[in-house]
C-alpha cells in the first residue's frame, strides 16, 4: 500500500519541479510541449512509492497551476484530479523501481536526437575521455563510456520494458532514438547535474562527428 503523502512534501517535490523547469524551459528544452520531470516523493520502498511528475501535453515553459500531479508506481493518479499524468509516466515508474532514483528528467533536444540515430546500429552512444563525464562520478582519466539507446516504440509499455536490460550500472541515463534523454539522480540536483552532463557530451559528439567525419 502506497503511504499517504503528507501536505509539505507534495508542495516541497512541487516547487522542486517549478523550478528545474524553469531552469531548462529557459535552455529551450521544451519545444512544442515536449519532456517531462518527475521527482520521488514520501516512501522509498522500490515495490510501493509515489512520485511528482508533469502533467501531459502542457507548455513546459510556461507556469499555470495544473502543471504537476501525484501517481503511484503504476503511474496512477493518487489523487481525485482532471490532470493526466505525462503519456510517459510508466518509464519513469520503471526507472525508479529499478534504480531508486529520487528525480528523472527527459528532454528533447536537436543533439540528442541526432546522436542516438548516428549511433543506433551500434546500440549506445560511446564518448571517451571527455572531462565532463566526471558528472556522473566516474573518475578515472581517459574514461570510456556508452549510453544506452532504445528503439523510440509509440507503445510506452513496449519501451519500459526495455529499460532493464539497457540499464548500465554507471551511466544515469537512456535514450530514446530520436526521442530524447531520460536521465536520473539521486535527487534533482543530481539528476539536473547528469542531465546537463549528457547535453554537453551529445554536442561534443556531433560536433566531433562533423570536423572528423571518418572517425565514426
Ligand atoms: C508533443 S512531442 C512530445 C511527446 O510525444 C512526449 O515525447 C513528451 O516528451 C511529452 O509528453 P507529455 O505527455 O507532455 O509528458
Ligand atoms: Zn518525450
Amino acid at each position: 500500500m502506497t503511504e499517504p503523502i503528507r501536505l509539505e512534501d507534495k508542495q516541497r517535490a512541487f516547487a522542486e519541479l517549478r523550478s528545474i523547469k524553469a531552469g531548462f524551459a529557459a535552455k529551450g528544452w521544451f519545444p512544442a510541449t515536449s519532456g517531462n520531470l518527475s521527482v520521488r516523493v514520501g516512501g522509498f520502498d522500490p515495490e510501493s512509492f509515489t512520485f511528482a511528475i508533469t502533467s501531459s501535453g502542457k507548455d513546459k515553459s510556461v507556469e499555470t497551476p495544473e502543471d504537476f500531479l501525484l501517481v503511484n508506481e503504476k503511474g496512477l493518479p493518487t489523487e481525485a484530479t482532471a490532470l493526466k499524468p505525462s503519456a510517459e509516466t510508466l518509464i519513469h515508474s520503471e526507472i525508479y523501481r529499478l534504480t531508486g532514483a529520487g528525480a528523472i528528467f527527459h528532454v528533447h533536444t536537436v543533439f540528442n536526437n541526432i546522436v542516438s540515430e548516428l549511433y543506433w546500429s551500434k546500440g549506445h552512444i560511446p564518448v571517451d575521455g571527455v572531462e565532463l563525464i566526471k558528472g556522473f562520478n566516474i573518475w578515472e582519466e581517459d574514461a570510456h563510456i556508452e549510453i544506452p539507446i532504445l528503439p523510440n516504440y509509440a507503445e510506452i509499455p513496449r519501451i519500459a520494458a526495455l529499460v532493464e536490460g539497457a540499464l548500465q550500472p554507471k551511466i544515469p541515463g537512456i535514450v530514446l532514438r530520436k526521442h530524447g534523454i531520460y536521465a536520473w539522480g539521486a535527487n534533482s540536483f543530481e539528476a539536473k547535474r547528469h542531465l546537463e552532463a549528457f547535453e554537453y557530451l551529445f554536442e561534443y559528439v556531433y560536433r566531433w562527428n562533423l570536423l572528423n567525419p571518418s572517425s565514426k
